[in-house]
């Protein structure tokens, strides 16, 4: 059989850009279009050249169904609006959509929900190994301890990221309310500012950093009187991203569709 033929959508952005170069390299698959957001200068070259080389055959386009509905599977790490516009395409031809974008709203993930009754989708807010293996050490730690330890979640990124809390914050926030038995919309508590009063039990409190070139980096405090449990990832490679994406696109060629994350393609649930 060929090697499946993968569509990577924003391939100028930082995530698209690895994704491109990863893809190019490997045995396993292959490059078989970029897509970019209308009028975008990319659109209508080959990628050989956009990107300053020789042509490779790789066709740039801002008409996503003239690459997608030839291929195996979609990768993006783009935009909300992109994201659920392509969900709805990959829905009617049939292609395996990998989602790494963040910041979607509770409509936009209705909208994906709807999707994946004809689509296999593939979503998580954080595609590394080692941040899907921490949410696991996050609902164990939560369930072992009573509220009298008290759950901050930490993040820090580069200047450029538009979302916040990060969408790694939000799943370690969920496995931490998860391991508790509460739902995180009743405990959750975002950027304290001014005179808040002080902390309520139970709360999980996010704060997050941004500045730089940071490229991800989380910590789940556990904090009682008189000591501290700290779990943390940093990530300083945007590959171990890329990586978790490519792994899902081949793992999700023949599933049915649905709504899947990075457990199920590496077989942590
Ligand atoms: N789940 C995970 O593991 C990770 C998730 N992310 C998330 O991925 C997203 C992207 O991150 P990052 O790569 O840093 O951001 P960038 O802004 O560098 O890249 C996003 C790209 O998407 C393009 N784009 C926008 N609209 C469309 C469209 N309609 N069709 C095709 N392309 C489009 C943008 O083009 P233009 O600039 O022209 O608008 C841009 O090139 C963010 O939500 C981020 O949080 C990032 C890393 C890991
Ligand atoms: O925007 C980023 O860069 C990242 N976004 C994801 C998130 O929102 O958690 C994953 C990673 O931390 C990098």
């Amino acid at each position: 059989m060929d090697a499946p033929g993968i569509v990577v959508m924003g391939g100028s952005g930082r995530m698209g850009r690895m994704l491109c170069d990863l893809i190019l390299t490997s045995d396993d698959m292959h490059l078989a279009g970029v897509t970019e957001a209308p009028g975008h200068a990319w659109a209508g070259q080959d990628l050989g050249t956009a990107t300053g080389g020789a042509p490779n055959g790789v066709p740039v386009t801002d008409d996503p169904i003239s690459v997608v509905a030839r291929a195996q599977a979609v990768i993006d790490f783009t935009t909300p609006a992109a994201t659920v516009a392509m969900a709805d395409l990959c829905a009617q031809v049939g292609t395996v959509h990998v989602i790494g974008t963040t910041g979607l709203s509770a409509d936009d993930i209705a909208a994906l929900d709807r999707a994946a009754q004809t689509a296999t989708i593939i979503r998580a807010g954080n595609m590394s190994l080692g941040v899907n293996l921490l949410t696991q050490l996050v609902r164990q730690v939560a369930a072992s301890l009573d509220d009298y330890y008290d759950i901050e979640v930490i993040e820090a990124h580069h200047r450029h990221k538009v979302d916040a809390p990060s969408g790694t914050a939000l799943m370690l926030g969920e496995a931490a309310a998860e391991g508790r038995g509460v739902s995180l919309d009743d405990v959750s508590d975002r950027g304290r500012d001014g005179i808040t009063g002080a902390r309520e039990r139970g709360a999980i409190g996010f704060h997050a950093i941004r500045g730089g070139d940071i490229v991800g980096e989380h910590d789940v405090v556990f904090a009682a009187d008189g000591e501290r449990i700290v779990l943390r990832h940093v990530a300083s490679d945007r590959s171990v991203f890329a990586r978790g994406a490519l792994k899902a696109a081949l793992w999700g060629q023949g599933k049915p569709p649905g709504s899947y994350d990075m457990l199920d393609v590496l077989g942590m649930r």
